[in-house]
């Protein structure tokens, strides 16, 4: 699905773990922005025909043989053009200059002298002035091309910053989209709107349009289904596509047997509520609990559950006289820590069941009009589309649901110990008055047995971990810091009220390095 827009930036990936901070600046900024990864860059190029580009870092290395450059066709165009750290790299060592590891090598806080003034740092920086920035690199630029110029240095990085601006060629070796570089935003802005001239009047109000327009164009006369888990992103997704489309849409609901209590049915009643759209409730538990007892990996866990969900999908649309399009909710984050780009290693983390779970053929095209966006991005969206504050303030839950936070193999009954206790701690954290201010919590089972003595006989029972978190984008998270009295609380609730839990302790791992959900 191509979203058309006048002023688009093309951000191409090699790899950064911070690419998609990059786009959110670009957005924040007032202008549309795609990411690309940088094997289709030139695909990307063709289709989206942007006003501007800029290029990632990455964790490869310039001096590396195949490592990953940017398609010549981006020089070739006569367009604005921004490399930041690898990108800088790459675009010296393409147009001219020279790149070498080096023995000073500049992780974290460091200071940039502003040797020059340059329309990148207008209005912000002046020549003679020194700037916090954030670095992460081990190799630098020893020659720039020609045509450019110096216009700021660090310790480690004598072309810190340069410029070609007859060519509005700027490259950084600092990460300006990082928030550790504290007027890094005004640097992107200045790129977007004084150096590309891009307009700046780009809001969610015109991605709803460009996104109706999309779907319309993508799914012309066609049936389509939309995967509706109730949770904020299909959500929004069924209303644009609603929108867009009208009576050729019918919602499909998978109740797997993983969801939380009662979830299934109140997500019906709250949709049949508000909305007036065909929606088909689908009891699959038997199905999906059976294909996942006796597995206890992760991956293949999330594999089967991609599967299933797929499966079911496609039944269904064969019971609607069949269905040409799937509409998923899946947003940025689910693409990013699925896709493994080869050349830059950007691992795979884990296989979002909708992304890297779903099996290789499918009888449906995807649509998913809101891959390029964030979570906290999609809830303005929403609010745009005049979705009820029940729905835009729900905290995530994954689709392959109980079965992640039940680590090792899955049963019936753990289950059910498990929907128990996350109920008890919902509620806890409900009455607290803490929900909003959580970004996401949960509780898990561990699959370890421990004694404990209740009505002074022993018990030898499951431990029940409990998570919540604060985030933005589920990009990057720290615990939520309870007091000591809540979770004394909750504690206390779910062994007593929960047979099968004798134990529970508190997760205060943030992300990175852990994960939000624990497999
Ligand atoms: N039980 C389900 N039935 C049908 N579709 C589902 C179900 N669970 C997940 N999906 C599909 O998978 C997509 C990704 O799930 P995910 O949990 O990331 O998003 P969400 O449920 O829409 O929002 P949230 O992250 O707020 O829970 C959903 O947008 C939806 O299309
Ligand atoms: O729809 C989904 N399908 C999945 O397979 C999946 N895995 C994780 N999540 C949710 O994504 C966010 C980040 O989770 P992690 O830190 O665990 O990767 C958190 O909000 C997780 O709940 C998923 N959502
Ligand atoms: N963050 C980056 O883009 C790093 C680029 C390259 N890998 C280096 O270490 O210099
Ligand atoms: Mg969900």
């Amino acid at each position: 699905m191509t979203i058309s827009n006048p002023d688009t930036v093309l951000i191409i990936d090699f790899g950064s773990q911070v690419t998609q901070l990059i786009a959110r600046r670009v957005r924040e900024a007032g202008v549309y922005c795609e990411i690309a990864p940088f094997q289709s860059a030139e695909e990307a190029f063709k289709r989206l025909t942007p006003k501007a580009v800029i290029l990632s870092g990455s964790p490869a290395s310039t001096v590396d043989i195949g490592s990953p450059r940017a398609p010549q066709v981006i020089f070739d165009s006569g367009l604005p053009v921004l490399g930041i750290c690898y990108g800088e790299q790459t675009m010296c060592a393409q147009l001219g200059g020279k790149v070498e590891g080096s023995d000073h090598r500049e992780f974290g806080r460091a200071f940039l002298e502003i040797e020059n003034d340059c329309p990148l740092f207008e209005g912000v920086w002046a020549k003679g002035t020194r700037h916090q920035v954030w670095m992460s690199h081990g190799d630098r630029v020893t020659a720039i091309p020609p045509g450019f110029r110096v216009v700021g240095t660090s310790t480690g990085a004598p072309f810190a910053a340069i410029a070609d601006e007859e060519r509005k060629y700027y490259g950084v070796q600092f990460h300006p989209e990082v928030v550790h570089t504290p007027d890094g935003a005004k640097l992107l802005s200045n790129f977007v709107h004084k150096i590309a001239g891009l307009s700046g009047d780009w809001t969610m109000a015109a991605y709803r349009e460009q996104a109706i327009e999309a779907i319309r164009k993508q799914v012309g006369d066609g049936k389509v289904i939309c995967a509706l888990s109730g949770g904020v992103d299909s959500s929004v997704a069924a209303l644009l596509t609603h929108e867009a489309v009208g009576d050729q849409l019918t919602c499909i609901l998978v109740d797997h047997g993983l969801m939380r209590k009662n979830e299934a049915s109140e997500v019906v009643a709250m949709f049949r509520e508000h909305y007036n759209l065909p929606l088909i409730l689908v009891d699959a538990a038997d199905r999906f609990i059976g294909a996942l007892e006796g597995e206890s990996d992760p991956e293949k866990k999330r594999k089967t559950i991609g599967r299933l969900f797929i499966e079911v999908f496609e039944e269904e649309a064969k019971k609607l006289g069949g269905a040409d399009f799937l509409v998923q909710g899946t947003l940025y984050p689910d693409v990013i820590e699925s896709v493994s780009f080869t050349g830059g290693p950007s691992v795979t983390i884990k296989s979002h069941h909708n992304v890297g779970g779903l099996p290789e053929r499918m009888n449906m095209s995807l649509v998913e009009p809101l891959r390029e966006l964030f979570k906290d991005e999609v809830r303005v969206l929403g609010k745009e589309l005049g979705l009820p504050g029940s729905f835009i303030g729900r905290h995530p839950f994954p689709g392959p649901g109980l079965a992640i936070r039940c680590p090792g193999g899955v049963t019936r009954e753990k289950l059910e110990i498990l929907r128990s206790a996350d109920a008890i701690y919902l509620d806890e954290i409900r009455k607290a008055g803490l929900y909003d201010a959580i970004w996401q919590a949960f509780a898990v089972l561990l699959p370890v047995q421990t004694v404990g003595v209740m009505g002074d006989g022993r018990t030898y029972e499951f431990v029940c971990a409990l998570r919540a978190v604060t985030s933005v984008d589920g990009m990057t998270a720290d615990f939520y810091h309870y007091d000591m009295e809540f979770l004394g609380r909750a504690a206390t609730r779910i062994i007593n009220e929960v047979k099968g839990i004798n134990r529970v302790v508190y997760d205060v791992t943030s992300k990175p390095p852990g994960t939000i959900e624990w497999e």
